[in-house]
């Protein structure tokens, strides 16, 4: 079954941890997006695990470098999932894999910048990684022509255990579900939403009203 997983881009814990009450019965991952996690510190990861022992706590450390050092705090914060990008170098992610197997945790690769992300998620697969994370970030979703469905598609065609996170919305979530995601990432479409319980509902009942073959 699909995981679904909130993706909090805002900026303080006690709004972080608000929309996380709201939502926390619909979803599986709570994810802490690098931006609030820049503005308020790792404290905000701690705080999470704290209210919410029973979820998986997604730091999105998008880790560039020192790949054991950064993924090691994360997880002494309180992390179960970090992740590390793509398109650094293979003994940063090594490094995090050597972190995460040393706490019992998990890593994830995102892909946001990585020019051929389908090859790049299967040699990272190899590395240990827990899934690979099928991204256009923020900035390129503004983009003319961008479109969830190139991220939907390179999924299909790379069969590793794969996320896929860029404006997956109540739209298109069916097809991420579809084409055998691991995990749905949602972030815009559930605090963006006037009533995210709802939203994060809704998600939800997509997610169970597709059967994957
Ligand atoms: O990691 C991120 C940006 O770098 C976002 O959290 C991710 O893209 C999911 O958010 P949205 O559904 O709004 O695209």
């Amino acid at each position: 079954m699909t995981k679904l997983q909130v993706a909090i881009d805002l900026l303080t814990t006690e709004a972080a941890l608000e929309l996380a009450h709201k939502v926390a019965p619909y979803v599986d991952i709570i994810e802490l997006g690098t931006p609030l996690i820049k503005s308020e510190g790792l404290k905000v990861v701690t705080a999470m695990k704290a209210a919410f022992p029973g979820k998986l706590i997604f730091a999105d450390m998008k880790i560039a470098d020192t790949g054991f050092l950064e993924a090691e705090i994360a997880f002494l914060a309180g992390a179960d999932l970090v992740t590390v990008m793509g398109a650094v170098d293979n003994a940063t992610i090594k490094g995090a894999v050597e972190a995460a197997k040393k706490h019992g945790k998990k890593v994830v690769v995102d892909t946001i910048g990585v020019k051929n992300r389908v090859e790049r998620a299967q040699e990272v697969t190899a590395f240990g990684v827990a899934f690979v994370e099928l991204h256009a970030g923020l900035d390129e979703q503004t983009l003319a022509g961008y479109s969830v469905q190139t991220l939907i598609s390179e999924g299909k065609l790379a069969k590793v255990p794969f996320s896929v996170a860029g404006g997956v919305n109540i739209d298109t979530i069916k097809d991420v579900v579809a084409a055998g995601a691991d995990v749905a990432v949602a972030g815009g479409a559930i605090y963006g939403a006037e009533d995210p319980a709802a939203a994060a509902k809704a998600l939800k009942e997509a997610i169970n009203s597709v059967t994957v073959a």
